[in-house]
């Protein structure tokens, strides 16, 4: 699909920071949310999500994250409303996660970090043809961030973890079909926090409208511990490499305001 390249890579930066700083970078995510800072905006809607599951496709290992990808040549899964104009097309979705539950999320709520981060990304299909395109051009993406905690099992992110061991080294795909990433967000999909980003990944384009949801899920410890056993290496190199701490820091917020739908 569009959205199936490769996270563009700085040889130079095999720890996933990525770049500090992009030249002229005033844009740049994660960031830390300060909520009492947060601006209640009355004219942000609820968020509209409408998934087909019949458009997964497979899952595979870039090397980075997981990504699970979905068939992103029509509009059959969609994201509208929110903060948003247009209609988004759902083209993947993968996560951030730590060596411990200690740190994790990329995103922090007040300087607090959770053990992981969801990351559902979508693209302007109102306005571009592709996500490529879509990827260079200012509120081209709109990425839903929502925080993991540890606790009860998450029924519906077991299939998914059931897959990885398939994917355990970096650029190794298996097919992946029906499923449904809608049972991936919290109950509440009403208040959320909103604030112009980037890719937090190079190439870290400064083209994402991002909604970091307020509810967390929540996922069991042995279900993060299959996340950790993934491998950034590939079945050929020597040392293999533990796929771990796969966040970006924290960036300047540079006088952005971030809105909240909720007071
Ligand atoms: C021209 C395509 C270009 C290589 C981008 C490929 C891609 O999809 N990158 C990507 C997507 C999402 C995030 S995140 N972590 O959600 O901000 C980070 C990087
Ligand atoms: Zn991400």
């Amino acid at each position: 699909t569009a959205c199936s390249s490769k996270y563009v890579l700085s040889q130079m930066h095999p720890m996933w920071q990525g770049p500090l700083a992009v030249p002229g970078g005033d844009r740049q995510s994660p960031i830390d949310i300060v909520v009492r800072k947060s601006v209640f905006d009355s004219q942000l809607k609820p968020l509209v999500t409408d998934y087909d599951p019949d458009t997964c496709q497979q899952i595979w290992n870039n090397g980075y994250s997981f990504l699970v990808e979905y068939d992103d040549t029509t509009d059959k899964s969609t994201l509208k409303g929110g903060p948003l104009r247009d209609k988004f097309r759902l083209c993947q979705f993968h996560f951030h996660w730590g060596e411990s539950n200690a740190w994790g999320s990329e995103h922090t709520l007040d300087r607090r970090l959770f053990p992981a981060e969801l990351h559902l990304v979508h693209w302007n299909s109102d306005k571009y043809s592709l996500f490529e395109e879509a990827v260079m051009e200012d509120n081209g993406l709109a990425v839903i961030g929502v925080f993991l905690k540890v606790g009860k099992r998450h029924e519906g992110l077991q299939k998914l973890v059931d897959a990885l061991p398939a994917i355990r080294h970096k650029d190794s795909v298996v097919e992946f079909n029906r499923f449904n990433p809608a049972c991936l967000l919290p109950a509440n999909t009403d208040d959320y926090w909103t604030y112009h980003g980037s890719l937090t990944t190079p190439p870290l384009t400064e083209s994402v409208s991002w909604i970091v949801m307020k509810q967390h899920i929540e996922v069991s410890h042995d279900q993060l511990a299959v996340f950790r056993s993934l491998l950034f290496t590939s079945a050929e190199e020597e040392v293999q490499k533990s796929m771990v701490n796969n966040f970006r820091v924290q960036q300047p917020l540079r006088g952005r305001t971030v809105r909240s739908s909720f007071t």
